[in-house]
């Protein structure tokens, strides 16, 4: 029998949204003959009752599909709202628009809410991870994190020459407001020398202390700072900024307390990176686990199986139960994990860890 097969996306948007929609679309239909129909922005899309026909072919009539490199979502996206106060709209959405099943593209947060009007609905549903913030548990992949990972690299790249043309002390805030792994691991492969996350506490005096022995050590004079917009002071400080607001102003924060503690003798520029890292084409890496994930999402379906989420297994795409992705998520970094040390092995300053942390985050003895 063919299906009519509902797909979405929602939370933020991020690079590879597009090419999981064509790889749907192409699976769905050419392997299985389901039609397949677009759900615009997220769930207000199923509350509104609107489905858009999306063909293989995507939106060139002259068969060209953009949609593989194409940034951003065409659906279009929500990540705010009050979804949970039209639970029951919603949920008959998804029977008056005639769907059979649906996949949702979304981060912890979107999946959750999916989760609970999926249960509620009785819908064959499959969800597909995507996230600059790369904090969905049970998967080591996530679509658009790697070109996120990219962009911030690219800004390192080109910050490091002017901060060592000028001497300067160059300030990269990246997003992140619980989780530090853009910052973490763009910060490792950007050559960053202080990486600040929410997971591991920063003292002042440590970052001070640091780009101090930079200089006087080893006589260079200018240094780069990666600074999720998330990332937490070790001790109690009234002024330290907290992160719930689209402008968290942690970079500029950070500025400040350099200046003050090196007598305003440290020359300093922030640049926050914002939405920037959101958009942009997709890499490779995010093509393919885009392609790869939209394709066993369908292959799910035909499968019959329900509330799952395709995740990235050692190296193999797998079915995880929801429920145990949202029991764990959102999945931080641990402070005590290889890439951390990785870093501190580069002597790379990134917060002070203590057993306390460790203790009561992650439930591990040090
Ligand atoms: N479809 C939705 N309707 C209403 N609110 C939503 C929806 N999707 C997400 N949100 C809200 O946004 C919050 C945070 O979403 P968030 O931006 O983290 O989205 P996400 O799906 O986790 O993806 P990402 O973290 O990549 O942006 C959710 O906890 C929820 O309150
Ligand atoms: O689009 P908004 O509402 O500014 O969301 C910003 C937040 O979304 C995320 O980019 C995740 O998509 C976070 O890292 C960031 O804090
Ligand atoms: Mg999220």
């Amino acid at each position: 029998m063919q299906k009519r097969l509902g797909i979405l996306t929602s939370g933020g948007d991020c690079p590879g949204l597009n090419a999981v929609i064509r790889a749907v679309v192409n699976h769905a239909t050419l392997t299985y003959d389901w039609q397949v129909v677009g759900i615009p922005y997220a769930t207000r899309g199923l509350l509104e009752r609107k489905a858009i026909p999306l063909s293989i072919h995507g939106l060139d009539l002259r068969g060209i599909d953009p949609l593989l490199n194409m940034g951003g979502t065409i659906l279009g996206s929500i990540n705010k709202g009050d979804t949970l106060a039209h639970v029951d709209e919603i949920v008959a959405g998804y029977h008056a628009l005639e769907l059979d099943a649906l996949i949702g593209i979304g981060g912890d947060g979107s999946l959750a809410i999916l989760n609970q009007l999926q249960s509620k609905g009785n819908w064959q549903f499959v969800a597909i991870p995507k996230t600059i913030d790369n904090d969905v548990c049970k998967t080591e992949r996530v679509v658009g994190f790697d070109t996120a990972v990219n962009t911030i690299v690219d800004a390192l790249n080109r910050l490091t020459f002017t901060a060592a043309s000028h001497d300067r002390v160059m300030i990269v805030e990246v997003m992140g407001r619980k989780a530090g792994h853009l910052a973490l691991q763009s910060g490792i492969a950007g050559g960053a020398d202080v990486i600040l996350i929410p997971e591991i506490p920063y003292t002042i005096k440590g970052v001070c202390e640091h780009l101090a022995e930079l200089r006087d050590r080893w006589g260079r004079r200018f240094a780069i700072v990666v600074v999720a917009e998330g990332a937490q002071i070790a001790a109690d400080s009234s002024s330290h900024p907290s992160c719930e607001k689209p402008s968290c102003g942690m970079g500029q924060y950070i500025a400040d307390e350099i200046r003050r503690c090196s007598n305003d003798q440290i020359d300093i520029r922030v640049s926050v990176l914002g939405h920037i890292q959101r958009g942009g084409i997709p890499s490779a890496l995010d093509r393919l686990i885009a392609t790869a994930f939209g394709k066993a999402a369908v292959d799910l379906l035909a499968d019959g199986q329900s509330a799952q989420m395709v995740a990235w297994q050692n190296g193999q795409v797998v079915a995880v139960p929801l429920e145990a992705v949202l029991a764990c998520s959102p999945c931080l970094v641990d402070p005590n994990n290889f890439l951390v040390q990785t870093a501190r092995s580069l002597s790379t300053y990134i917060g002070n860890l203590t057993p306390a942390i460790v203790k009561t985050q992650f439930n591990v003895t040090l």
